[in-house]
């Protein structure tokens, strides 16, 4: 699903790279979280799956794809078979629930009836229904992370990228945003979390990567993190 080959990625103004030589397999299926100290190239990982950022040495494959020879044409077809869920949720303020997971639709052509039975399924899973209508302003954060990840899945993306997507929740909502996670990756999408919350990733006993200051220090199946854990 993901490939890393001995990859390195120098940003011009970083003396240190951001990611050292990082070698790794993500396969289909899993759930992995990238976790690591502030700074260890959690985000740049993931960038650099879907061409955001362009590896400075190293092969990467993402859904079978060499990603460094993928044309600027076929580069956003790559990123729309990738869901993705940010900390900050990204999501349009004046638009309400239904037309914040519709535009993932719209912006790639679906029909209008396609539309019409996804996105009620989408926020179905998320356990949104009944909230089409609400704007942005009148969700919690769990909800909007909710409806950032319907947005994501409404495509049915094989993979989905989520960079700290608990950071600006509480325990308790970073709990029901987790299971919610889980229950995606058990119906067959790959997921992949940057994360700093070792509460979460000790509880979820999954394949945990550790980075630190852009090299791979540790892969665990079932691994823990922090107090006690590494990192
Ligand atoms: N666009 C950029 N230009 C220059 N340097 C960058 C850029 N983006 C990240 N870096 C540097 O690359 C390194 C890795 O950053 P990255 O954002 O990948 O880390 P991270 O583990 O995701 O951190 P955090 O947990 O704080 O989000 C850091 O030293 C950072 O300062």
């Amino acid at each position: 699903m993901i490939t890393f080959q001995n990859v390195t990625k120098k940003y011009q103004t970083g003396a240190q790279p951001a990611l050292d030589d990082v070698t790794l397999d993500i396969e289909r299926g899993e759930f992995v979280f990238l976790v690591g100290p502030s700074g260890s190239g959690k985000s740049t990982f993931l960038r650099l799956c879907l061409r955001e950022e362009t590896a400075t040495s190293g092969q990467i494959y993402v859904l079978g794809k060499n990603v460094k020879e993928l044309s600027a044409r076929r580069t956003p077809k790559l990123r729309r078979q990738v869901g993705r869920v940010f900390q900050d949720f990204r999501l349009l303020e004046d638009k309400n629930v239904f037309d914040n997971v519709a535009l993932a639709m719209q912006v790639i052509g679906k029909p209008r009836h396609h539309i019409r039975t996804a996105v009620p399924e989408a926020l179905e899973m998320v356990g949104l229904d009944g909230k089409e209508k609400r704007k942005m302003t009148e969700l919690s954060g769990g909800e909007l992370q909710r409806v950032a990840i319907a947005r994501a899945m409404v495509n049915r993306p094989k993979l989905l990228l989520a960079d700290e997507p608990t950071g600006n929740l509480d325990r308790k909502t970073a709990g029901g945003i987790m299971s919610l996670l889980d229950r995606i990756n058990r119906k067959g999408t790959t997921v992949v979390m940057a994360t700093h919350a070792y509460d979460i990733v000790n509880e979820m006993r999954k394949r945990v990567v550790t980075l630190s200051d852009g090299v791979v220090v540790s892969d665990q199946e079932r691994g823990i993190y922090g107090k006690g854990g590494q990192a």
